[in-house]
């Protein structure tokens, strides 16, 4: 097997959808998960690089090993729950510590998924409307969206700040928050994809920067030999 060229690691609370979104994207189907018992990873090729995508446990007694998964990653994928508030708050609490190992120009996606669980906007106007007996009763089973992608945007700059990062080097907020469900497939190509793109000439950078491993054999000179035939 080649060693992988460059690596992408995602992390976040337990139940979160990390499994079901990298299963989604590299086997296309939304098959029945178990909680994940320490990482483990699939292989992407994309152009001729080849990219190690890691998924983490997001158990807390586990927790003790994200920041060895995060080791020389070039991206990291922060992962929340729009259902649920407080995988978001974990996501700096307890998650953002463990990507010190990362690169320093580590990537920083950050994405709320299980959309579908999540009414839109205009579908929450209609339930509270229809619940006030102004209109024809539909019951949903779908719940208010507890998490706006604008939050997720704010964490992503208070990202860059406390990483001390540019923000106008680094791509911008509305480019690295997404909101995916891995259960219809929403958003979860681009997701992926979009890292891609942009952790390849990242690597293609480090590599051109590292000396280079090929010896130039016609510069070397040719040993003389001495009378005794040993070179000196
Ligand atoms: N409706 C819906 N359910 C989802 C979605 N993604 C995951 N789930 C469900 O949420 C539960 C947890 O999903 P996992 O992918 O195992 O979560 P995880 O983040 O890997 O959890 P840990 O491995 O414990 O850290 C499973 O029952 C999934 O079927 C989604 O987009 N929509
Ligand atoms: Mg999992």
């Amino acid at each position: 097997m080649r060693k992988p060229d460059g690596k992408i690691v995602l992390l976040g609370d337990m139940n979160v959808g990390k499994t079901s979104l990298l299963q989604r994207y590299m086997e296309r189907r939304f098959p029945d998960t178990v909680s994940t018992v320490g990482g483990a990873f699939y292989l992407k090729q994309w152009r001729s690089f080849n990219i190690s995508i890691w998924d983490t446990a997001g158990r807390e007694q586990f927790h003790g090993l994200g920041s060895m998964y995060c080791r020389g990653a070039a991206a990291v994928i922060l992962t929340y729950d729009v259902n649920h508030p407080q995988s978001l708050l974990e996501l700096e609490d307890r998650f953002l510590g463990l990507t010190e190992t990362a690169n320093n120009d580590c990537l920083f996606a950050i994405v709320g998924n299980k959309v579908d669980l999540a009414m839109d906007r205009a579908m929450e106007i209609r339930e509270k409307r229809e619940a006030s007996g102004k209109l024809g009763s539909c019951v949903s089973s779908k719940v208010p969206r507890q998490v706006q992608l604008e939050d997720a945007m704010a964490l992503y700059k208070k990202i860059l700040k406390h990483k001390m990062l540019d923000e106008r080097e680094m791509p911008a907020a509305e480019q690295m928050c997404f909101e995916t469900s891995a259960k219809t497939g929403y958003n979860v190509d681009l997701l992926f994809e979009t890292l891609f793109d942009l952790v390849v000439p990242m690597i293609a950078r480090q590599r051109a920067e590292e000396p280079s491993q090929i010896v130039d054999i016609t510069s070397c000179k040719t040993p003389k030999r001495t009378k005794s035939g040993c070179c000196t």
